[in-house]
């Protein structure tokens, strides 16, 4: 019942490297080099010759991605990974120990990219793509050892690990995006439901990097909502702060579109926010949406709220994230749509993204 989705804490996450969210990276990843076989002679005290010892020199350890649900953001991701080396080879037949594995912790959901195909898409925790294989090692001069030649001098130097440069991208940033225009309040909503401390400000284009809060429900479940840079007329022509944001809507479930009602003719923001959706990408401005009408302190606010209501045919959310007004309508339907949208992925046998 209502109760049960009543509003208990909210907190931010805590990123540890960055304040932001980070959704896309370049990662340079190299194997491990192979290490060298050795060439030698197995010697015994009185005993002149032996044959040919050299051990093979181990494989060089692969760098690993791997899907956790634990982690949240490509924050934690470094431009370079290089994998460990093989041990070279030993006398007596002894084999140089391999590389051990690199893990690069992902989060769920994060799509690989080389030379813009998909080349992985790891989709459930615990899964693993090798990004890097490790170098095979050289062999040892026992390796040459054949009928012909009973004492072979040569031994081979390891190979060189796989190098790569690939694109990680993840797919699914929040549940909820907040989309608006510049000003028209997004930090400061998102300050209000969540710990979350994006920047406010009177000018457009406070927010330079989306942030990430989180709303708490008292069953326990937990809705991310993402605070989207501003975004202009023109954005899907890389106006404004452009591309880059339009890119974390899309990777966002379902949208809350932020108008300000204070302004004159507030469905015109709400046309245009559709139609620069509509543009980077078809169907995006038909995601799942809300339209919240924010600035309602404000004493325009109340005619224009009327004028926009007769014109959108979704439900509109009156409130002000100033003063803290009609926050809970608000709440109460995120998380009526994170319901649908965890119902939606059940029914299609997805695992629904969880926090
Ligand atoms: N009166 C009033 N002012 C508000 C309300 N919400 C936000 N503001 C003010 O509007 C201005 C812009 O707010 P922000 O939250 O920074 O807006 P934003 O949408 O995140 O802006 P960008 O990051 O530039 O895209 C600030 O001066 C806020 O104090 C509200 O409900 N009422
Ligand atoms: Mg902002």
């Amino acid at each position: 019942g209502d109760c049960a989705k009543g509003i208990l804490v909210i907190q931010e996450l805590d990123f540890s490297q960055t304040r932001y969210f980070v959704d896309h990276r370049r990662v340079c990843v190299i194997g491990g080099h192979g290490g060298q076989g050795i060439t030698s002679f197995h010697s015994e005290p009185r005993k002149e010759f032996g044959g040919p010892d050299g051990g093979n020199g181990g494989d060089g350890g692969h760098v690993i991605l791997k899907a956790d649900q634990q982690i949240k953001s490509l924050a934690s991701v470094l431009p370079l990974y290089r994998g460990f080396d093989g041990e070279r080879g030993r006398s007596k037949n002894c084999y140089g120990a391999n590389g051990g594995y690199t893990y690069i912790k992902v989060p769920v959901g994060t799509l690989v990219k080389e030379d813009g195909k998909i080349v992985s898409d790891l989709t459930q925790h615990g899964e693993e793509y090798v990004a890097a294989y490790g170098g095979t090692g050289g062999k040892g001069n026992q390796f040459f050892l054949s009928n012909e030649n009973r004492a072979p001098m040569t031994a081979t130097l390891g190979e060189s690990g796989q190098k790569r440069v690939l694109y990680l991208e993840l797919k699914t940033m929040a549940h909820a995006g907040l989309v608006g225009f510049p000003n028209a309040g997004k930090s400061s909503l998102l300050r209000a439901i969540s710990n979350a401390k994006p920047a406010v400000a009177p000018y457009p284009f406070t927010t330079l990097n989306p942030h990430v809060g989180i709303v708490h429900y008292q069953d326990y479940e937990q809705v991310a909502v993402a605070d989207v840079p501003g975004i202009i007329r023109g954005a899907h022509l890389n106006r404004g702060l452009g591309l880059a944001f339009l890119k974390h809507i899309e990777h966002c479930r379902f949208l809350l579109f932020v108008v300000d009602l204070s302004v004159s003719e507030p469905w015109i923001q709400l046309q245009d926010l559709k139609y620069e959706l509509e543009q980077y990408e078809e169907g995006l401005s038909k995601r799942p949406h809300a339209v919240i009408g924010n600035k309602m302190d404000l004493p325009q606010s109340k005619a224009n709220l009327l004028l926009l209501k007769e014109r959108v045919e979704q439900r509109v959310i009156p409130l002000s994230a100033l003063t803290g007004d009609n926050l809970e309508e608000l709440l109460l339907h995120l998380r009526d749509m994170y319901d649908a949208y965890v119902t939606t992925e059940q029914s299609r046998r997805q695992n629904p993204v969880k926090w």
